[in-house]
């Protein structure tokens, strides 16, 4: 019989779920934050009836989902559940788990390599795991879209401009001055976490995930791997790592 597994990644903007059946990921959905209703959770387990559940969240659960997570056995990515590396971030308890989740998944893909990810969300979360299995940490950064919008709503004058295809890198009017500074220089930051940790750690494995990874993968001159479903392959490594 085959061993289907459930995972649910519920960020700041999206909930991402998929079902892995024997270690292959065989179906993914995705809904806006905003739509949450514990409704969706039960469909799920009832359409794909999987043997184990996993989430990540990084947004307080209600009352309503947390018993839902008890009453079915959930695994969460929190600082709870055991991992194969060694986590030297100072506060796990407060670390998210969606990170817990990315790291989970390059360290079973790229074993024995330092990777770094760089989760392309809400936020741009940078995350560091070393060849010898030590998860140095890493830095949370505004992401693309709350960039453009916090020069929006932090002035008086500057217009919420929109999200560009494409952009200048030398902008030559407010509306791609404010576009390249915001995507464009957030790339560049991307490039010199990158210059920085090759500098000093020497071989780099840069993985993108999120939903600009696409977008900013366009602009980064360094070689990456763009993994869409990174943080749900973690999630089901989370599960292989952890009876309940
Ligand atoms: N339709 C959309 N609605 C909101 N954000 C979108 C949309 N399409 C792309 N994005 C981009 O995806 C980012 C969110 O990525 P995602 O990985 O879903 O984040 P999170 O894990 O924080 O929920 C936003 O910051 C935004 O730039
Ligand atoms: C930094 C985050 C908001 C990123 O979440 P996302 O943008 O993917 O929704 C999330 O990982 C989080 O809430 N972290 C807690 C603080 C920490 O990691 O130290
Ligand atoms: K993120």
């Amino acid at each position: 019989m085959k061993h289907r597994h459930l995972v649910v990644d519920l960020g700041n903007t999206r909930q991402k779920m998929g079902v892995f059946e024997d270690d292959h990921l065989i179906y993914t959905d995705q809904r806006l934050v905003q739509n949450l209703d514990l409704k969706v959770w039960e469909e799920w387990r009832r359409e794909w009836d999987p043997h184990r559940i996993a989430l990540s969240a990084t947004i307080q659960l209600t009352d309503a989902q947390h018993e839902w997570i008890n009453q079915n056995k959930v695994v969460q990515a929190n600082n709870d559940v055991n991992y194969p590396f060694n986590v030297q971030y100072h506060t796990p308890e407060t670390l998210g788990q969606d990170r817990l989740a990315a790291v989970s998944a390059v360290y079973a893909l790229y074993k024995k390599k330092n990777v770094l990810v760089i989760d392309c969300g809400t936020c741009i979360t940078y995350d560091f795991l070393t060849g010898d299995g030590d998860y140095l940490g890493g830095n949370i950064a505004p992401g693309l879209r709350m960039r453009l919008r916090s020069m929006h709503e932090y002035t008086n004058r500057l217009p919420l401009v929109e999200f560009p295809d494409e952009f200048p890198w030398i902008g030559q009017s407010t509306e791609q001055a404010l576009q390249t500074g915001g995507v464009g220089m957030a790339i560049l930051e991307s490039k010199g976490f990158i210059f920085y940790l090759k500098e000093n750690y020497g071989h780099l494995t840069t993985v993108l995930t999120g939903g600009d990874a696409g977008f900013i993968k366009k602009y980064l001159t360094d070689e990456c791997d763009v993994h869409p479903d990174l943080i749900l392959y973690g999630l089901n490594e989370i599960l292989k790592n952890n009876e309940i």
